[in-house]
């Protein structure tokens, strides 16, 4: 587990990060809890121990790609990336960028969405890590992956800020998750995008007061599916 063999579970940063983050009830829409970054962004010390959180992990891994998610990703990958020594690569939403690109549709609750990734910003090898303020179903993350993917990277991890659960996969992930891995349900909700791109990746969640690190190696998921 993350929390036991990097010492963050009684980390005391984790507590600030915390409550630094605003939730807004019935935002964008009924029935969804918001988790607000922008508050987190406005407190200095909160948004430093963020990154340097990740930083921490980070240093020593040989990465040298740090790729952030459009929006929010943006708000944390390049600290993250100066701080380690890596290159920032954007991946943006559709038309925004101005090269020639690759794309990855991916699904969202309702409808369907896209990221892109200039031609020639990741060469086949790097390792690379993906950031992103939040995970909710897991679909943002797993375009990530594979766009990288096809350019060649290695994603070594995804980082996010924030796990929410998703309430769609609960029924069905919860089979799946140990019980002393204590974000069960937002771990768990990665499970219903378990794809082949996740064979090579793992999740950091560092959230609220914990963190957790999901391993998502074919052999955690797959053959435990008897839905
Ligand atoms: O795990 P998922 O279900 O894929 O959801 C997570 C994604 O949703 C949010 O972005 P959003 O698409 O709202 O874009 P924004 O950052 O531009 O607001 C969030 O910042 C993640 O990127
Ligand atoms: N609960 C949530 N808060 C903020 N951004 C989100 N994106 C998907 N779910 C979200």
């Amino acid at each position: 587990m993350f929390a036991a063999e990097n010492g963050l579970k009684s980390d005391p940063r984790l507590q600030g990060i915390s409550e630094a983050i605003r939730v807004v009830p019935h935002f964008p829409k009924q029935g969804i809890m918001f988790q607000d970054i922008t508050t987190l962004l406005l407190d200095h010390k909160a948004f430093k121990d963020t990154v340097d959180i990740f930083v921490d992990r980070y240093r020593d891994m040989n990465i040298s790609v740090v790729a952030g998610v459009e929006a929010r990703g943006f708000m944390f990958g390049p600290a993250i990336a100066l701080a380690i020594g890596a290159k920032f690569v954007p991946l943006r939403k559709p038309r925004k960028l101005p090269g020639e690109v690759i794309s990855e549709a991916y699904e969202l609750e309702y409808g369907t969405d896209c990221l892109e990734i200039h031609v020639g910003a990741v060469q086949p090898g790097e390792r690379a890590i993906v950031i992103d303020d939040l995970v909710a179903t897991g679909g943002t993350l797993s375009a990530a992956i594979s766009l990288l993917e096809r350019v060649g990277a290695e994603v070594i991890e995804c980082a996010c800020v924030i796990g929410v659960p998703d309430v769609k996969s609960n029924l069905w992930i919860m089979r799946f998750i140990p019980n002393d891995m204590p974000f069960r349900d937002s771990a768990g909700s990665m499970a219903s995008h378990f794809t082949s791109s996740w064979s090579h990746a793992k999740l950091i969640i560092a959230v609220k007061d914990r963190s957790v690190r999901m391993t998502m190696r074919g052999a955690d998921f797959a053959g435990k599916d008897d839905t």
